[in-house]
């Protein structure tokens, strides 16, 4: 059997980045996915949105729903403080088994940890595994079906507090119409949309950021 696209773009980045520079890994990443093979990674355009939102908010505890490859881990890692940690969530063995090996050739394995299961059972475990209070900044880049309730679960398991910013990427494409619902007409969020591109296309997509008000 063949490679998968996945693995081709672990290839891409042992191939064009330096080890333990996670700007040359993104970059590597960009290239390939727009010049050789799209991907479903956040991109370049959506990224600088994503960069811009972290560096506000500087989060001691972020928390990332899909890790996918792990290139949205690596951006959001890279901007981290010392002591901050990044818990990133992947349903797929496959994927994940791919993203541990980027995060690491990004030198930033000491400041991800990937947790491999269903974001349903993993979020109510949250406190007691990791002995997290609550999460600073959450990016939603998992099944779009699972944005509304993995945010009311987070809700309900008291591991959002007043400020945590909660970032959703793909809310036009492929598309998040419950979950922008449920943010926009909420009074606990004061929601903002960030008009960008679907990666690596012409294709209009963006970023919601969600600030939880109690
Ligand atoms: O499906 C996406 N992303 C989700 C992957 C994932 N990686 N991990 C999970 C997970 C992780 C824990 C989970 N727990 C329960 N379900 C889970 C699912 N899901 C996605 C799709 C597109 C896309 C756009 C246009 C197209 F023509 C085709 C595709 C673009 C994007 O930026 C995406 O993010
Ligand atoms: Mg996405």
């Amino acid at each position: 059997t063949g490679s998968s696209r996945p693995q081709r773009m672990l290839k891409a980045v042992q191939k064009n980045a330096t080890k333990g520079d996670p700007k040359s890994v993104i970059s590597a990443i960009d290239y390939y996915c727009r010049h050789k093979e799209w991907a479903m990674n956040v991109g370049d355009d959506k990224g600088l949105i994503l960069d811009s939102v972290l560096t506000e908010v500087n989060p001691s505890t972020a928390l990332e729903l899909g890790t996918y490859c792990g290139y949205s881990s690596v951006r959001i890692a890279r901007l981290l403080s010392p002591d901050s940690k990044l818990i990133t969530i992947e349903f797929n063995p496959a994927f994940a088994a791919i993203a541990r090996q980027i995060i690491a050739y990004a030198g930033l394995q000491d400041k991800v940890i990937l947790v491999e299961g269903a974001s349903g059972d993993l979020i109510p475990k949250m406190k007691e595994r990791f002995g997290i209070k609550s999460f600073d900044f959450v990016f939603l880049d998992h099944w779009k079906d699972r944005y509304v309730p993995d945010t009311k679960l987070l809700e309900d398991c008291g591991l959002l507090k007043k400020g945590t910013v909660l970032l959703a990427d793909n809310v036009i494409c492929p598309g998040a119409p419950e979950y922008l619902k449920y943010v926009r007409n909420n009074p606990r969020y004061e929601s903002r949309y960030y008009p960008s591109n679907l990666e690596y296309t012409k294709v209009e997509d963006g970023l919601e950021k969600s600030v939880f008000l109690e």
